[in-house]
């Protein structure tokens, strides 16, 4: 008989952990894949930029959506572009429900809640992705805009969320998650009421975090850096009117579907809060924290450099 020597016995012991290692993690990773197969799942601003992409991943993993915007010809595009694309795919995949609404008009949500709530009787996901950027020095904007920016960032995603909360109680399950951006975490010059709307969201959803766990419902905040889509040129300036610009930090930005896919990653991890940034976004949200003094410093410098908001 062969003699298993104490060197062998480590061997094996290591080689069965690694193995059990792996196995849990392929296991977990197979659980949170199937899990959205037929969940239902609520994407705000689902008719271009990054909700359309989150659109496509969400649907190709097997998701019931019900989209929502503010124009029903774009969304009912969208629903066509997604059956279309997943003809032909083994995946089994469901048609899109749609829901119009704009969510500045805070009133309506109750009624908004219902009608997301008829689509397939509860909701699992709700992604509030929809918002609008702005450019404006502070001198020059109208009070008029730092609220609409707000109702439309802020009250809008909070009235949502909040009227669909309680399916979510009621069944014990549920998921929320919002597209805020690196200007929820640090407040760069010209953007002021855009910032404000990210930093007060993060905040929101950092204290329904922690008041929903005990209901099983999970929160994760999003917080990109520059993505190319349209949101500078839907931007609103300082007197309301529309920015119409494609900045170069935009046009050069990330890929909209590499963010879906992170936020897909994120839903199946239950993220809490995630940032996707390159390092100097990254660096400047410690700087802010670890040394507010010299990044107060170099926001004022950069204030200085760039009077003109248009040539941002
Ligand atoms: N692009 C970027 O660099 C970054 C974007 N983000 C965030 O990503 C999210 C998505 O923006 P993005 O895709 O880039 O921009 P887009 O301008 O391409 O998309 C914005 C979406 O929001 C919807 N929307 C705007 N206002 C309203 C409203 N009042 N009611 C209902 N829907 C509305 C639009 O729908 P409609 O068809 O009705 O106009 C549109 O679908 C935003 O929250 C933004 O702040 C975060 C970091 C970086
Ligand atoms: C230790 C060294 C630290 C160096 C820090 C230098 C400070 C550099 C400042 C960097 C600012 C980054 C701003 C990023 C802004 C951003 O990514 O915003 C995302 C958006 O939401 C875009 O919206 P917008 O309407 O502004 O296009």
């Amino acid at each position: 008989m062969e003699r298993v020597t104490g060197g062998g016995v480590q061997s094996a012991l290591l080689l069965a952990s690694v193995g059990g290692f792996l196995l849990y993690r392929l296991l977990g990773r197979l659980r949170a894949k199937a899990a959205l197969q037929d969940a239902v799942v609520v994407i705000t601003g689902a008719s271009s930029g990054l909700g359309k992409e989150c659109a496509r991943v969400f649907h190709g993993a097997g998701a019931r959506l019900v989209l929502c915007g503010r124009d029903a010809g774009r969304l009912q595009q969208v629903v066509e572009e997604l059956i279309t694309s997943t003809r032909d795919k083994k995946q089994q995949t469901h048609v899109p429900s749609t829901v119009i609404f704009d969510l500045s008009d805070t009133q309506l949500m109750d009624r908004v809640a219902e009608d997301i709530l008829k689509c397939y009787g509860r909701v699992d996901v709700l992604i509030n992705n929809a918002g609008i950027s702005y450019r404006g020095n502070i001198l020059d904007t109208q009070l008029s805009v730092q609220r609409d920016v707000m109702e439309t960032n802020y009250f809008g995603p909070v009235a949502l969320t909040q009227a669909l909360l309680p399916s979510m109680v009621r069944q014990h399950t549920g998921h929320i998650v919002v597209i805020s951006s690196v200007q929820g975490k640090i407040a760069i010059p010209y953007r002021s009421a855009y910032a404000a709307s990210k930093h007060a969201t993060q905040a929101y959803f950092d204290c329904l975090r922690a008041e929903v766990e005990r209901y099983g419902i999970f929160v994760t905040v999003i917080s990109p850096g520059y993505i190319r889509t349209n949101l500078s040129v839907n931007a609103v300036t300082g007197d309301g009117s529309k920015y119409g610009v494609v900045d170069t930090t935009t046009a050069t930005g990330r890929d909209p579907k590499d963010v879906a896919q992170a936020v897909l990653k994120a839903v199946r991890h239950k993220s809490k809060d995630v940032v996707l940034a390159g390092p100097l976004p990254t660096a400047a949200i410690y700087l802010r924290t670890l040394w507010p003094a010299l990044f107060f410093k170099l926001m004022s410098s950069r204030a200085r450099k760039e009077h003109k908001p248009k040539n941002t």
